[in-house]
């Protein structure tokens, strides 16, 4: 194939077997994005901010986020054979340890992520049974939740594997509802209640037009986790070319869409009333305002099965990544087992226990979708910000460039990239940030354990300061919290 022998890209795994176009190829884009998160935008986005400061804070992630996505298409062309994800780049760019935390955080984020799919799937299902609740936290639906957790921990376990026909449905089951939605809410959008208070200037509890943008910040970058995976598809492309086209062309398309959703909702419902809504499931009631109760119906039916496919993908990701720092011996080796059907069990059973511990805290401690998922969305930030900082490494010192070419611009892109999760660390603000730093604290001892069992040494010095810092920082948070001065959940 002629495109092997193209000058810059070191990449062999587009040329195998060229199937897919540029259609579907932006569908896989698309799809690895969009899960859950849009079903809730319109109160997520508007409880702290103003339609003007969710524009701009759309404006700030579709720059931020385009980057990551150029980072890991770069990335993915680039060193082909680090294809465990964040966590190999991470690996490859700062040694060991940063490695393990990014494996780690993703980890983290990918089932605690799971925990709000949980409980965001019994909150909308609590329109058909109420003793579920709104927020999806009563000890019924937790009871439910957890039935549906070890379902699928089973299903996996038996080999199942995230088919192209479930892919087919809950694409549909996502994208139906969504369009529908922003048809329909054209049709009810009124001008006048969209430009009431535009830049949240009279309402006494949105603060400045920088804490609004900052409190949509955390949002933004859920509904956008994914990102990384969009770059997996590229080795089932046609057309080279078509890659970047299909990220740039899904990118746009999902941008487009939550823009669509949060900002035609503030034209149906004023700002105070969207923030008044649950915040699980929120486009349920601002469809519902406008069509009826059919439009609850019809959105929360569409959120059950997208955000069911979506937890199988992340349920299957949450054991994969661990699986594979594993084999490569940075994890222990509990996580590398594999049963007689090529499941990791290990990662699997460790995984889902995890889920049902956090099920039941979050049951006494009445915790709900947003708190679960800031909590996943801060918790990624690592992961992300090292994924920048390998690209913007690699294009500073040439690595793996044969030539000038393309130097500057993925520089640039690297160190816009690292820049917005650096923006990011500090929009999620202390609490979120003291709250993982315990979660990323716990995997400390679990990563000396894993070196030791290979008989290698667990830090250099300055992975030691690090590891100091952090233990440092999750000493401040454990004591905060026991004071009761932050609560994350
Ligand atoms: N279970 C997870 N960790 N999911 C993360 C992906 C979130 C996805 N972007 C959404 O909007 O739902």
């Amino acid at each position: 194939m002629p495109t092997e022998l193209s000058a810059t890209d070191t990449s062999s795994t587009q040329t195998k077997s060229g199937k897919l176009g540029l259609l579907p190829l932006t569908a896989l884009v698309v799809g690895s994005m969009i899960g859950g998160g849009v079903f809730s935008l319109p109160q997520n986005m508007a409880r702290g901010a103003s339609a003007g400061a969710i524009t701009i804070g759309w404006l700030i992630t579709g720059i931020g986020m385009l980057a990551l996505a150029f980072v890991y298409m770069n990335l993915s062309t680039r060193k082909p054979n680090l294809d465990a994800g964040p966590y190999s780049y991470a690996r490859a760019g700062f040694g060991n340890f940063v490695g393990f935390n990014s494996a780690w955080g993703y980890w983290l984020s990918a089932w605690i992520g799971n925990v709000s799919y949980a409980v965001l799937i019994f909150g909308a299902l609590s329109y058909f049974y109420a003793p579920f609740g709104e927020e999806g936290n009563t000890w019924q639906a937790i009871a439910g939740a957890s039935i549906c957790v070890w379902l699928v921990h089973a299903l996996v376990l038996m080999g199942i594997r995230q088919a192209a026909i479930i892919n087919l449905i809950t694409t549909i089951a996502k994208l139906a509802p969504i369009f529908l939605f922003i048809v329909l809410v054209v049709v009810g959008f009124n001008l006048p209640t969209f430009q009431l208070d535009f830049w949240g200037k009279e309402a006494l509890t949105l603060g400045s037009i920088t804490t609004q943008v900052q409190s949509t910040m955390l949002v933004t970058l859920w509904v956008f986790i994914g990102i990384e995976g969009a770059s997996v598809g590229s080795g089932r492309a046609r057309k080279r070319s078509d890659i970047g086209k299909a990220t740039i062309l899904g990118f746009v398309t999902v941008l487009m869409l939550y823009l669509l959703v949060s900002l035609l909702s503030l034209g149906v419902m004023s700002q105070p009333e969207l923030a008044a809504l649950p915040a699980a499931a929120s486009m349920a009631y601002v469809l519902e305002s406008v069509v009826g109760p059919w439009g609850s119906v019809l959105v929360r039916i569409g959120l059950v099965i997208s955000v069911a496919g979506a937890f199988l993908s992340w349920t299957l990701l949450a054991a994969e990544i661990p699986f594979r720092a594993a084999k490569e011996g940075i994890l222990p080796a509990i996580f590398a087992n594999e049963n007689e059907n090529g499941s990791p069990s290990g990662a699997l059973w460790i995984t889902n226990i995890c889920v049902q511990i956090v099920l039941i805290v979050t049951l006494y401690a009445n915790s709900t979708y947003l708190a679960l998922f800031y909590i996943a969305s801060t918790a990624i930030l690592v992961p992300y910000v090292f994924s920048g900082a390998y690209a913007l490494k690699l294009a500073m010192t040439g690595e793996s460039y044969d030539q000038q070419k393309g130097r500057g611009r993925d520089m640039a892109i690297g160190a816009l990239a690292t820049v917005y999760g650096a923006w990011l660390v500090y929009a999620a603000g202390p609490t979120y940030l003291l709250m993982c730093a315990i979660l990323y604290a716990v995997g400390i001892p679990i990563y000396v354990w894993a070196r030791k069992s290979h008989g290698e040494k667990s830090f250099s010095s300055i992975e030691t300061l690090i590891a100091i810092a952090l233990v440092g920082a999750a000493s401040v948070a454990a004591y905060l919290m026991w004071t009761g001065a932050i609560s994350a959940l």
